[in-house]
């Protein structure tokens, strides 16, 4: 029997919306997927009229969407926002190069202004380098710290206000759950922000924070969006992998779980006695950080000195055999932004 959209009520109902389950037609699914992002936006303040807004574009599909949506959202409803497509290239062969074709493309096609910042510029490493010295076990600690302050830096380059990311529900209930799993509590309390200031005094957001990921795959499989969906070859991060598996097999008995889990993250009250990081800036190279040394500086100094573990976990230890002279204490760990 042909179902009707429980919503419109006329035509054929060609989905069931993963977050509710609801039997939905095609226009009445971009119409609730477009408006819930446009309240999130609105009732978190994410924006003000004439803000310059980059969008951290990596051609994957979380990216791409909101890149679209944004665009669209900013003509309907009169955000006045200025939007910049921002890439970060780590220097992934066979992957990122292939992935920023694809953001090159969606230049032309949401007619944004594109910047693109590279690791080796920046730090005259790329990730197929730091991969051949640190081997696969580490290297997202090395890419993610490295990214989110390119990212920092490319929006400084392009001089604007804000960078919004396409991190969607599921990515912050999956990084809720590695924070409990693992005590991390100062990063369980920023995890669940929509907006961080980050490092930098650049706003940083998460308009998605609410938006399923299936929906995401769903919108831009109806609306034949130009996306890449191809892995990062150097992704092996086991830990995040087991969270996210759980997370998934609980969606499926119970599909609220991704929400229910961002709300109790939400609720989750920081005793005062959790010290915080101050914020303060790298001695070396300038940049916003909460230690003397940024932890970028940390990584790049273990990475020139041929001894690529310093910056991570055990550092006290081979800090002091090595004679690294700032007396920050960085345990880094995967950066979960
Ligand atoms: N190389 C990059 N350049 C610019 N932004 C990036 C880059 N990599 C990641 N981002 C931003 O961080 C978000 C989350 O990145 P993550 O690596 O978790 O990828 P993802 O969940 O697969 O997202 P996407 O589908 O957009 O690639 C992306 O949606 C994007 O906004």
């Amino acid at each position: 029997m042909v179902k009707t959209c429980v919503i419109c009520d006329a035509a054929r109902a060609v989905l069931k919306r993963p977050k509710t389950g609801q039997q939905i037609c095609k226009e009445c699914f971009y119409h609730v997927f477009e408006t819930e992002i446009h309240h999130t936006i609105i009732d978190n303040h994410l924006f003000s009229r004439g803000d310059k807004v980059a969008i951290g574009a990596s051609g994957g599909k979380d990216s791409t969407v909101l890149a679209h949506v944004l665009k669209t959202l900013n003509g309907r409803y009169n955000y006045g926002l200025d939007l910049f497509l921002l890439s970060v290239d780590e220097g992934i062969t066979g992957y990122r190069d292939d992935s920023l074709e694809t953001v090159k493309r969606n230049q032309q096609q949401y007619d944004l202004p594109l910047k693109i910042v590279s690791y080796e510029e920046l730090y005259h490493w790329t990730m197929d380098e730091i991969v051949k010295e640190v081997g696969l076990k580490n290297n997202c600690t090395f890419c993610g710290v490295f990214r989110r302050q390119a990212l920092d830096r490319g929006a400084a380059m392009l001089d604007v206000d804000h960078i919004v990311t396409g991190h969607n529900a599921d990515d912050i209930a999956e990084t809720i759950l590695m924070n409990i799993l693992r005590g991390d509590t100062p990063r369980l309390q920023r995890c669940t922000e929509i907006v961080t200031t980050g490092e930098s005094l650049i706003r940083r957001s998460k308009p998605f924070k609410y938006t399923y990921e299936k929906e995401i795959v769903m919108y831009a499989y109806f609306k034949k969006l130009d996306y890449f969906s191809t892995e990062c070859t150097y992704s092996p991060n086991a830990y995040r992998g087991y969270a996210r598996t759980f997370l998934k097999d609980l969606e499926a008995i119970r599909p609220t779980a991704i929400l229910d889990i961002i709300q109790s993250g939400e609720a989750f009250q920081i005793k005062t006695e959790v010290k915080m990081p101050v914020q303060q800036t790298c001695v070396r190279c300038g940049y916003m950080s909460s230690n003397e040394l940024c932890k970028a500086c940390v990584l790049l100094e273990g990475l020139n000195r041929g001894l690529p573990k310093l910056g991570i976990g055990k550092t006290e230890r081979l800090r002091k055999q090595h004679n690294l002279q700032v007396s920050e204490k960085p345990v880094i760990t995967e950066t979960a932004w």
